[in-house]
């Protein structure tokens, strides 16, 4: 039974002596297996050490089934939602994937999770080859990955509607948005799967997949069109992790024996020598708002566009310094949009508020209420950006106009 048990198992990763061996109850899994977990620092001087490694294991294997259908994705895998935005059986399948590996990992309590997704459209006739391709997609990564586990259809669906919780100011939620910036991964550009996890209203751990994004210096075309396609080198592939009041790290996304790096904001307070990132899309974020922002700041650098949080990545990592986001008037900020970034741009030495100066809060559910937009940067730098806000007028976004 040892054995067999071995076989079945998921070697996530096992450096590290207190292997945890869970046996699965919930009905959608059909044999028994292990999940091996390990830690870079002892599990038990970190508070949440265990949740952390497990949260690492979830995104690179989610990350994985991502990178498999963004090389080939086909026209009959991806929709548009009722809000006119993308989803693609990528987002569906990372996000069964992550709530698959949260569960099994802590079988013993109840998953609360605040997630993008949901399986309404999945369950109409018109969503079952949808579906049937997602829980291939899941089992062939599973397959892969020796989990020993084979999904059915209906199990696939309990697990995306597991991330209907409605979050709070209490008690443990795990945030998670199973692609962010789906826009930038139908356009073969970068995206990112974020988890994140809530402790009594505030953000503990974070971890950012980034399977597009170099691990060395980035430029304006990494967040253009063919980043995707140049993807494939041992160099690319980031996975951006941080334990409240513990750090920040980086590693790369797909060798899970390398040892994380820690990693920290640039600490300028010259906006002449500081470059700013935004979204490549201008209706997520109004980029001339941001450019009177840059102005009124004396930022001289064009701004470097990328999708996702990957923003939050490269700004803790120091590759740029500023982050700013102006979304429409009346768009309403979600948690798992910022949740992860939020926590290791923090833990990087950096910051992260609304454009009046408030800290992001995370405990009122599923929205941020927040002042105009976002602005992380390092602190001083974060200081001229707020008395430049303060100043300059949020520009309406062309869809506005
Ligand atoms: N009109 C809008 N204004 C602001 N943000 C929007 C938006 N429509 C979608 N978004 C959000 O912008 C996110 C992507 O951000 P970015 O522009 O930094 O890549 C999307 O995440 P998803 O891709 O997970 O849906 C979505 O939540
Ligand atoms: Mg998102
Ligand atoms: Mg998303
Ligand atoms: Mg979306």
């Amino acid at each position: 039974m040892q054995n067999l048990l071995r076989q079945q198992s998921v070697h996530i990763r096992a450096n590290y002596t207190g292997v945890t061996r869970l046996c699965c109850r919930r009905p959608f899994v059909r044999r028994r297996a292990s999940v091996h977990v390990a830690v870079d620092v002892e599990p038990q001087t970190l508070q949440y050490g265990k949740e952390l490694e497990n949260a690492k294991a979830a995104v690179r294997l989610a990350s994985k089934l991502c990178q498999i259908v963004q090389r080939q994705l086909s026209a009959e895998e991806r929709a548009d939602k009722k809000d006119d935005s993308p989803v693609t059986v990528a987002d569906y399948g990372a996000q069964a994937v992550v709530a698959w590996v949260l569960q099994w990992a802590d079988p013993a309590s109840r998953l609360s999770m605040v997630a993008e997704e949901d399986s309404a459209e999945l369950r109409q006739p018109e969503g079952r080859p949808m579906l049937e391709r997602i829980t291939q997609l899941i089992n062939s990564v599973f397959a892969e990955a020796k989990v020993g586990v084979i999904l059915a259809p209906e199990d696939v669906l309990k697990l995306i509607d597991l991330g209907g919780s409605q979050g709070g100011p209490t008690g443990r939620h795990w945030v998670l948005d199973p692609i962010d910036g789906t826009r930038g991964f139908v356009g073969m550009r970068q995206y990112a799967v974020c988890l994140g996890m809530l402790q009594d209203g505030e953000v503990v751990l974070g971890v950012l997949g980034c399977p597009n994004l170099p691990q060395g210096p980035v430029g304006e075309q990494d967040g253009q069109e063919g980043a995707a396609q140049r993807a494939g080198g041992s160099d690319v592939g980031c996975l951006f992790s941080a334990h409240r009041n513990h750090g920040a790290y980086a590693a790369p996304l797909w060798d899970e024996h390398a040892d994380p790096v820690r990693i920290q904001v640039k600490d300028l307070s010259n906006p002449r020598e500081a470059r700013f990132m935004e979204s490549v899309e201008s209706r997520h974020s109004s980029h001339s708002t941001t450019a009177a922002m840059a102005r009124e700041l004396g930022v001289v650098l064009p701004p470097l566009r990328m999708d996702s949080q990957v923003k939050y990545g490269l700004l803790s990592r120091g590759c740029a310094s500023i982050f700013m986001r102006f979304p429409p008037p009346t768009y309403k900020e979600k948690i798992w949009d910022h949740a992860a970034g939020f926590v290791i741009v923090e833990e990087a030495g950096g910051r992260v508020t609304d454009a009046g100066g408030a800290r992001l809060d995370f405990s009122r559910g599923r929205f941020l209420q927040l002042d105009r937009g976002i602005i992380a940067a390092p602190p001083a730098l974060h200081q001229q950006l707020l008395r430049a806000a303060a100043k300059v007028a949020v520009a309406p976004l062309p869809s506005e106009q």
